[in-house]
């Protein structure tokens, strides 16, 4: 690939992450996260299960955050655009230098904000209600997650391999190290600069789209569990440092990452539940296969689209689990920043609607979308608002030490 490689001067120096870390209160054992992830996820008795390891992570990525720290973007650091590599029409000059809030910079995230609102037009118009700085880091955020999703999802899908998303893996680790190929990656590197956002969600992401490379099928739902944290937990973990913790909230940063981490599993778990159909013209069954062959159900029933009466039980326990995770994520709206509480509210409320929406479809979810109509959606957003406005819990949590 010919074009253009943006490097950003004055790479985030990591002294501040290393003595936060050093201060952590319950410091878990010092293993690579990859390692966590990748051992036997089948909790035996003598192995963690996913939801205890993914929590490992969920303390590392709260160590990671000072609280009542306002972002510094004041900062002289400047993005130069250098020869090769990644192009497209995102490219800018070759050699020309990016002051941080210069005009090239502002367009790298000008157009994260047009693929926003091409991609998902209600979730940009939420992120109109966050501060200007925060709104521009969750675009970047988005774009990078989108693009990684499409690698596998995307028409050049079925081209991809594990190859690629090493290559994708290792620009990952470039633009965190300040030297981004493209716009997008540019926007990217200067948020990874501005907020407290850690790389081990992102790589993690990458790690949830290997496995849907190389599986189709879940044994049960820890190995789900696991799946859903990669693809879709990890963006609650990388959104909060930019969402910001109310500097009145009680709550323990870890509860804050729980809720976020539970945003996504919930998130993902409704988009299964969604998608079974259209997963299953691909050949692919998120469900767990325990739950199914418990319920009498197997693949077969799936694959000829069959809404028989186990089906409608079998649909019923999946969304109640997954209001589950919707109702623990709830809790923690409130203990974001005041300016992120209601897109965050709306987004949730919005998207557990889709839940109703397979209940109103009598669990068709073969042959009919479940989606959330507009009226519906404008409704949600004064409900959204008079719940995001209470504020932080006054309780003062138990387990907060930051
Ligand atoms: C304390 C607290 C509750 C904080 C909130 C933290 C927060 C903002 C969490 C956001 C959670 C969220 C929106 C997760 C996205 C989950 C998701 C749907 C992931 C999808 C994966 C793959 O799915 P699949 O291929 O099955 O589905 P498609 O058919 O392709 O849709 C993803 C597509 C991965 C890529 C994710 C995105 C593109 C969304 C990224 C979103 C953000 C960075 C912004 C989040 C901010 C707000 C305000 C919601
Ligand atoms: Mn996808």
């Amino acid at each position: 690939m010919s074009g253009v490689l943006f490097w950003v001067v004055c790479p985030k120096g990591s002294s501040t992450v290393t003595s936060i870390l050093s201060i952590m209160p319950r410091k878990p054992e010092r293993r690579t996260v990859r390692a966590l992830l990748s051992s036997p996820a089948v909790n035996d008795g003598s192995t963690l299960s996913s939801e205890e390891r993914v929590y490992e992570v969920v303390l590392r990525q709260a160590a990671l955050v000072r609280r009542e720290t306002v972002p510094d973007f004041s900062s002289r650091r400047t993005i130069q655009l250098a020869e090769g590599e990644i192009g497209g029409d995102s490219r800018g000059a070759a050699g020309a230098t990016l002051p941080a809030g210069g005009v090239l910079l502002n367009e790298a995230y000008d157009r994260c904000g047009d693929v926003c609102a091409e991609y998902a037009k209600t979730f940009y118009l939420g992120t109109l209600l966050m501060t200007p700085e925060r709104r521009k880091a969750v675009w970047a955020i988005y774009v990078w997650c989108r693009r990684t999703d499409e690698l596998v999802d995307g028409p050049n899908a079925s081209h991809i391999t594990p190859k690629a998303l090493d290559r994708w893996e290792k620009r990952l680790n470039n633009l965190f190290e300040g030297r981004p190929y493209d716009m997008y990656d540019a926007a990217l590197a200067d948020t990874v600069q501005k907020f407290p956002v850690d790389i081990q969600p992102f790589k993690d992401m990458i790690e949830g789209m290997r496995l849907d490379l190389r599986k189709s099928r879940y044994n049960n739902f820890d190995e789900l569990y696991l799946y859903c944290y990669y693809v879709a937990g990890t963006v609650g973990l990388m959104s909060v440092p930019v969402m910001g913790i109310a500097p009145e909230s009680k709550a323990s940063t870890e509860n804050v990452y729980n809720a976020a981490l539970a945003l996504g599993i919930a998130n993902q778990l409704t988009n299964i539940l969604r998608d079974v159909g259209e997963d299953a013209r691909r050949g692919r069954i998120y469900l767990p296969q325990d739950e199914l062959a418990r319920a009498g159900l197997s693949d077969d029933d799936i694959f000829h689209g069959r809404v028989t009466e186990k089906w409608k039980s079998f649909m019923k326990e999946q969304i109640k689990r997954a209001r589950k995770f919707f109702n623990e994520a709830e809790k923690g709206v409130t203990e974001l920043d005041s300016a992120s509480r209601w897109p965050v509210m709306a987004s949730l409320l919005l998207y557990r609607q889709i839940l109703d929406a397979i209940e109103a479809n009598d669990y068709d979810n073969f042959t009919k979308r479940a989606y959330v109509g507009k009226a519906r959606k404008i409704l949600s957003l004064p409900v959204a608002f008079g719940r995001a406005i209470k504020g932080p819990s006054k309780v003062v949590d138990s387990t907060r030490s930051s």
